[in-house]
């Protein structure tokens, strides 16, 4: 065991498959020791009863009361306790699941990894999971505001129940969830049954250049290479119903653009607009510069970093993807058009 210590922060609605998920991990992953931080409302966690009692895991009950409202703190300082006793050599552990109460919004879990600067130089946050019920979804997205919030800041989303709905169904699902955010990989698991390389492991919050968007339902023909399950979604390309959702994927496309430039727009972007930006990332090209620029970002916390060269020049576009709450989608576009370097 070494000091690398990752973090998978796992959210989904009241019976959306959280512990099913983790009782799967569990059964299928014998040579990982997996420590579990689980956050329910009430004095007595009966999740922790569900979970099968195994060799390789240890759960952490967190039970005073919600994750986001009330214990930010007290999160993080398990994360400090629970780090340094296994630097000590007092426990092991291989990763770690931070497994949300279904009423949780995010946010406040993900600013713990951002605001603590000993987590931040020690842990490492891998991505945010959020498991979709799709029997209850729809449902559910209209009268819980939350909902929108888990899926708008998940890396990936993972479909669950889809055994009671049918493939109409789900592709309607599959759209309304893209609307809402197009930058995560979507999967299906029928009673907790998919893969762990699927769901761990995705270095999510890393600069990298990877910016996949997404349009429909993904299948991993192997361990790692995606492939678009558009044979499902083609028959639902006349399907052209606007959504309400609060919170939506906003993309915005352009060529080179100009690096002063850009540098002001996303500066002003974010102190405007950071509140209401869940997740956001850009790989821009920038005029005479031969990498890529890569901007990520939860609300007001960005990185900036270059990249890969672009291969040649005909690739090189800039694609900028904000996961944001009732934003100026207009009125940014042109703004972020402007930042791009006439070409005349
Ligand atoms: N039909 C069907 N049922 C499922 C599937 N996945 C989970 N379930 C069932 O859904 C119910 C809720 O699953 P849990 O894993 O307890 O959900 P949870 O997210 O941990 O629930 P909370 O802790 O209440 O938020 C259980 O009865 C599971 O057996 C699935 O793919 N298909």
């Amino acid at each position: 065991m070494n000091n690398y210590l990752p973090v998978t922060i796992l959210t989904g609605f009241l019976g959306s498959g959280k512990t099913t998920l983790i009782n799967h991990l569990l059964n299928h992953n014998q040579h990982e020791k997996i420590m579990i931080i689980e956050n329910e409302f009430g004095p007595i966690n009966i999740d922790s009863k569900l979970l099968k009692s195994d060799r390789n895991i240890e759960i952490l009950e967190m039970t005073n009361g919600c994750i986001c409202c009330s214990v930010q703190g007290e999160l993080i300082s398990a994360l400090h306790h629970l780090y340094q006793r296994r630097l000590n050599g007092e426990i092991a552990f291989d990763r770690l699941i931070i497994e949300t109460t279904g009423l949780a919004d995010p946010a406040p879990i993900l600013q713990a990894f951002f605001i603590d600067e000993f987590i931040r130089e020690t842990i490492q946050l891998d991505a945010v999971v959020t498991l979709v019920d799709c029997e209850n979804i729809i449902n559910d997205l209209n009268e819980h505001r939350v909902i929108a919030s888990q899926i708008g800041f998940a890396d990936r989303v993972i479909l669950t129940k889809t055994d009671r709905i049918n493939d109409d169904e789900k592709i309607i699902i599959v759209k309304r969830i893209s609307n809402i955010n197009r930058k995560a990989t979507i999967l299906e698991a029928k009673h907790g049954q998919i893969a762990k390389s699927q769901w761990l492991d995705i270095n999510a919050f890393q600069l990298n250049d990877d910016l996949h968007l997404n349009n429909g339902l993904f299948i991993f023909e192997n361990d790692r290479s995606l492939t678009d399950k558009s044979i499902l979604l083609k028959s639902a390309n006349n399907l052209q119903k606007s959504y309400n959702d609060e919170i939506c994927s906003y993309l915005f496309e352009a060529g080179e653009l100009d690096l002063k430039k850009i540098g002001e727009f996303t500066e002003t972007l974010i102190e405007q607009y950071g509140n209401d930006m869940l997740r956001y990332k850009g790989v821009l090209a920038i005029k005479d510069q031969s990498q890529k620029l890569i901007v990520q970002g939860v609300h007001k916390v960005v990185g900036f970093d270059y990249g890969q060269q672009w291969e040649n020049e005909q690739d090189k576009v800039s694609k900028f993807i904000i996961i944001g709450r009732k934003l100026p989608f207009k009125e940014l576009k042109q703004k972020f058009l402007l930042t791009a370097v006439n070409k005349s």
